[in-house]
């Protein structure tokens, strides 16, 4: 089938070229020029395992293109997927402006044939009836397509994985045919053809209206930034009773109803879809006169949440004016370049804010390119990033912070303090290599270093 996907970001691009990968002739459009010139030289410009693997073998056997003409990319697919980012303004609305331009130029370059056009973005409920109208009011009379939404689920740093094995496919709109089209483009998933494990059942295929399809993907993003603020305010209770929260989710997550994942208490959601998603179905329940209180409690606790390694810092630390903080990861997740409202970036700012120096370390940050805020205080490796700090944050669970060379490092700082903000390093380790070791959630895991062996007393051997 002939795709076209506009906005080849980090669903754009995964989705175009998985979709080539099944088989499909896809053509990538942005309007970043840049960007379309490294694709064109098979270059991804995100960080995502598989990712140019995947390019490289579709690109290969020419079933994967890109371009900055967005007038070719409409004329070549049948099926057109919409594919921009829909960023929150500061009001917490969804801002659509991108998705808006794309549907006017698609509408413009409509030709006589059949199209279906997707919107994979993002997008308040009711968007899909204006996509429909601004492609109908910029293109020639009688032109013949349907609109479908058609979420995306994926998460950054396993995308590929997660669109060659999706938990469910969703489909809104009316129109038969395009829902007919929208299966046939996707039976190489759903029929697990390339799926990690051939013998599970079919991928589920929701088909539902545009506004359910819309909203399907809103309360999934909701639910599952509440299900994280809810373990993260169970782990504040922990702190305090002396209960730990890993045991605890351990022990909630195997009931059936309430499932294991995402019970991962830490240093709160961030990325660029949960803040985003949440204040967006926040802001439309206001517009139609609800007041949605949970998630703005899910917020609140998210907020609150990101600051903890502050309230932690200061417990051992003291006031944290003069000292030097130096975070483990900067990237909302591992796996991914992505610092879109990323924790460690609003933990910085505020320890900035009572006085301390902040220095990071992350294996996707180059120090000559920091983000704002970091200047001058991104280390190319832990080691110089620990040298002379009074205390590391773990930040981001990157696999390689596991096997660093603890002890080293505890020697080059002021002070061995670790807070570990994803209760993702053993606590007995930390304290062996000589760490003062914090998690969250987890008092009984407050391990100190041991304390020096005294020599033993050297007794005059008479002779
Ligand atoms: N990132 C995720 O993990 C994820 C997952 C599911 C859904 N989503 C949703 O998918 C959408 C895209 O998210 P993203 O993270 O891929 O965004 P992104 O910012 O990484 O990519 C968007 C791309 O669109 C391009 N673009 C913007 N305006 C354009 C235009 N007029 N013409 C052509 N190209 C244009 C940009 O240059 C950019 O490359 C958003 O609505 C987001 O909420 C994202
Ligand atoms: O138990 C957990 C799980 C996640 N997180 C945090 O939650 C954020 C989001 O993580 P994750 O959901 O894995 O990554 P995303 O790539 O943001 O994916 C989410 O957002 C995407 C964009 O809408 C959706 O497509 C995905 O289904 C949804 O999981 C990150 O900051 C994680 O550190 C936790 O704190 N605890």
């Amino acid at each position: 089938m002939r795709v076209c996907v506009i906005g080849t970001g980090y669903v754009g691009l995964v989705t175009g070229a998985c979709l080539a990968h099944i088989g499909h002739d896809v053509v990538g459009v942005d309007n970043n020029a840049a960007k379309v010139a490294q694709m064109q030289a098979g270059i991804s410009p995100i960080v995502e395992p598989g990712l140019e693997a995947i390019m490289a073998g579709a690109m290969q056997a020419q079933r994967l293109a890109f371009t900055t003409d967005i007038g070719a990319g409409v004329r070549h697919g049948e099926v057109i997927f919409i594919a921009v980012g829909t960023p929150a303004l500061p009001s917490g609305e969804s801002d659509t402006r991108a998705v808006e331009a794309v549907a006017r130029a698609i509408g413009i370059h409509l030709d006589g044939s059949y199209k279906v056009i997707v919107n994979k973005s993002t997008v308040p409920i009711g968007s899909g009836d204006w996509v429909r109208m601004l492609v109908s009011e910029n293109a020639a009379p009688n032109v013949d397509f349907d609109v479908v939404s058609n979420p995306e689920f994926l998460r950054e740093g396993s995308a590929v994985f997660d669109t060659f094995n999706p938990d469910r496919i969703v489909l809104g709109g009316s129109g038969r045919r395009a829902v007919a089209l929208m299966k046939k483009l996707y039976e190489p998933i759903t029929q697990r053809q390339v799926a990690a494990e051939a013998a599970l059942p079919p991928v589920p295929v929701v088909v539902t209206d545009l506004a359910s399809a819309e909203m399907i993907k809103y309360a999934a993003n909701a639910f599952l930034a509440t299900k994280i603020s809810f373990i993260n305010e169970v782990a504040n209770i922990c702190d305090r009773v002396g209960a730990d929260v890993q045991q605890v989710a351990l022990g909630m997550g195997l009931d059936s109803r309430i499932g294991g994942k995402f019970l991962q208490a830490g240093l709160g959601w961030g990325g660029s879809c949960f803040p985003k998603d949440v204040a967006a179905l926040v802001h439309t329940a206001c517009d139609y006169g609800y007041e949605a209180k949970l998630l703005a409690a899910a917020v609140a606790v998210n907020r609150s949440q990101r600051y903890l390694a502050i309230e932690k810092l200061r417990q051992a630390l003291g006031i944290l004016k003069g000292k030097t903080i130096g975070l483990l990861g900067l990237t909302f997740k591992p796996d991914t370049d992505d610092l879109r409202d990323a924790p460690a970036l609003a933990l910085a700012a505020e320890c900035r804010r009572l006085g301390a120096r902040v220095k990071a370390y992350d294996p996707t940050v180059r120090p000559e390119r920091p983000p704002a805020g970091l200047e001058a205080g991104v280390a190319d490796c832990p080691e110089s990033l620990a040298a002379g700090c009074d205390a590391l944050v773990l930040v981001t669970e990157w696999a390689e912070f596991r096997t660093l060379d603890y002890a080293g490092l505890a020697r080059s700082m002021a002070r061995a303090l670790i807070v570990d903000g994803r209760n993702f390093l053993d606590p007995q380790i930390l304290a062996a290599a000589g760490f003062t070791y914090v998690g969250i959630g987890k008092p009984g895991a407050k391990a100190a270093p041991a304390a020096p062996e005294k020599a033993a007393p050297v007794l005059a051997i008479a002779s």
